[in-house]
């Protein structure tokens, strides 16, 4: 094994607030010849937003895999809080149409969750009917989950991801086939729970527009961390309009747009730091 997560096991309790939940250093991988990471670093707090975006293949869900312990990278480390648990909502699932499952059964498979160091317990019933309601998805409990819509599945699959109880929730692309007004619901539920539960939330995005108004801080992936910082800033930076072109409304768009020699080489593969007020750190 290339690389071994560590967990940090030496803060106190009062301190752990104000450490990251996971942090990524200098992560590289490559396919093949093919480099997909290259000095990728980030981390991310508890009851923080982060929100990941870029082109397609720009190495978003690999990323994702690395933090997710499903992946090793090649160089750097991922450094993970003592006992984090984490919440993953996929993007998509395969669910074989012939095996006879309800909604229900499949929100109770699996989790059985290690909580809190030793302790092996089932999930909450209690938590079970509070995301069920929250999430609007009692009346689908006894239908067979392969019959559900898009929209609701990513409800469910996002129940099954609070039912963890997790520290941090990983959402891949949580509102694709959501409308627009579920979208917005989903989104302000998003931060609902992370100031009622404490929980760091990292999420890929191709919808730019919702980003820019639903998260802390904003991380833009093309292979490398072209820029970073407050969205307003971000948005504002002549990475992101060279990343996205100058119609920024929806990613989809801006590939069109996409100048890859702009983004990977001009700017040396420098990750530019953006705060509130536009001010830029350049990082390593
Ligand atoms: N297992 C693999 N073997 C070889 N190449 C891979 C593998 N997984 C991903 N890639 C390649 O790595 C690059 C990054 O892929 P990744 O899925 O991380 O991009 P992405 O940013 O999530 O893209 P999208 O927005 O289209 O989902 C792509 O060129 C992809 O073809």
């Amino acid at each position: 094994m290339k690389y071994a997560a560590t967990d940090l096991d030496h803060f106190s309790e009062s301190t752990l607030h104000t450490i990251p939940l996971i942090e990524a250093k200098h992560l590289n991988l490559s396919f093949g010849k093919q480099q997909v990471l290259e000095n990728v670093s980030l981390n991310i707090h508890p009851k923080e937003i982060v929100t990941l975006i870029g082109p397609n293949g720009a190495g978003k869900s690999t990323l994702l895999k690395i933090l997710l312990g499903l992946l090793t990278p090649d160089s750097g480390k991922v450094v993970r809080k003592r006992h984090l648990n984490v919440g993953f909502m996929p993007q998509k699932i395969q669910i074989d149409p012939t095996l006879p499952m309800t909604v229900e059964r499949f929100l109770q498979l699996g989790l059985k969750i290690q909580k809190r160091g030793f302790f092996r317990r089932e999930y909450s019933t209690t938590n079970l009917e509070k995301y069920v309601d929250e999430l609007n998805i009692g009346y689908l409990l006894k239908q067979p989950i392969q019959q559900v819509s898009g929209g609701e599945m990513q409800r469910i699959l996002l129940a099954r991801a609070l039912l963890r109880e997790p520290d941090l929730l990983v959402l891949d692309e949580p509102v694709q086939g959501v409308d627009l007004q579920g979208q917005t619901e989903l989104y302000q539920y998003l931060n609902q729970l992370r100031h009622r539960e404490g929980y760091g939330i990292l999420m890929v995005s191709h919808d730019l527009h919702i980003v820019m108004k639903h998260t802390d801080e904003v991380l833009c992936l093309n292979r490398h961390m072209c820029c970073s910082g407050h969205p307003h800033s971000v948005s504002q930076s002549k990475e992101f309009q060279d990343l996205f072109g100058e119609h920024t409304e929806a990613i989809a768009v801006y590939e069109h747009h996409h100048d890859e020699a702009t983004c990977d080489h001009s700017h040396g593969h420098n990750h530019i730091h953006l705060d509130e007020t536009g001010e830029s750190k350049h990082n390593d």
